[in-house]
């Protein structure tokens, strides 16, 4: 597994190692004892999987708050999508920045998004699938998010912004501006 420090506290891609020969590969997706050892003494109780049909699909900004707050380990297992988490941890010296990288079957990373980050995609291509563990179970009641396209984030999404396909959930989500100090760096 090669692992790569990101620019927000926290945040790492994970490339598991793909043993290949004449049928195609195999690669070990997840250690627990590597896990802990190498990023964060986590434990993981759900594991979760979405389709999203068309390119240009949003889902997020989404986080749990405590204490159901959740940290994230995503991949994407069909298609590409551009994965964004934003530091909503009050204090960080990154609070309100936003990171974003493409997550593809192809390549097989895995990015790992910390309890107090905000976690997105938009999808690339057609019939993405994205699977992700997390370290809380899921609790409508701890569910929030924060608005996708808001400016003063300023994620620079890869899609057509006016024609993004969003669930009215997300549409509606609150500001920056307007988030509660849910977390503390
Ligand atoms: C997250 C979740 C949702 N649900 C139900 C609630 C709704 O009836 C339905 C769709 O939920 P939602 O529209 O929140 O799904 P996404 O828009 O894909 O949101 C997810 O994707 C973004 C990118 C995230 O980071 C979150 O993990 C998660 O919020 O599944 C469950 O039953 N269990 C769950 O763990």
């Amino acid at each position: 597994m090669k692992i790569e420090r990101l620019p927000l506290a926290g945040l790492a891609m994970i490339t598991p190692t793909r043993l290949g020969d004449h049928r195609g590969y195999f690669s070990e997706i997840f250690k627990d004892g590597w896990f802990r050892e190498n990023i964060e003494d986590a434990t993981f109780v759900q594991e979760n999987e979405s389709f999203s049909a068309a390119p240009g699909t949003v889902r997020g900004l989404h986080f749990q708050i405590d204490p159901f707050a959740q940290g994230k380990l995503v991949r994407c297992i069909a298609g590409k999508i551009f994965d964004v988490a934003v530091d909503i941890r009050a204090g960080s010296p990154t609070y309100g920045q936003w990171f974003g990288t493409e997550l593809s079957m192809e390549k097989g990373e895995q990015l790992w998004i910390p309890a107090g980050f905000a976690h997105g995609f938009a999808t690339l291509v057609p019939d993405c699938i994205i699977s992700y563990k997390v370290t809380s179970p899921y609790s409508a009641v701890s569910d929030r998010g924060l608005l996708w396209n808001d400016p003063a984030i300023g994620i620079e999404w890869p899609v057509p912004i006016d024609n993004a396909i969003l669930s009215g959930k997300d549409r509606a989500q609150p500001p920056l501006a307007d988030l509660p100090p849910f977390f503390q760096y």
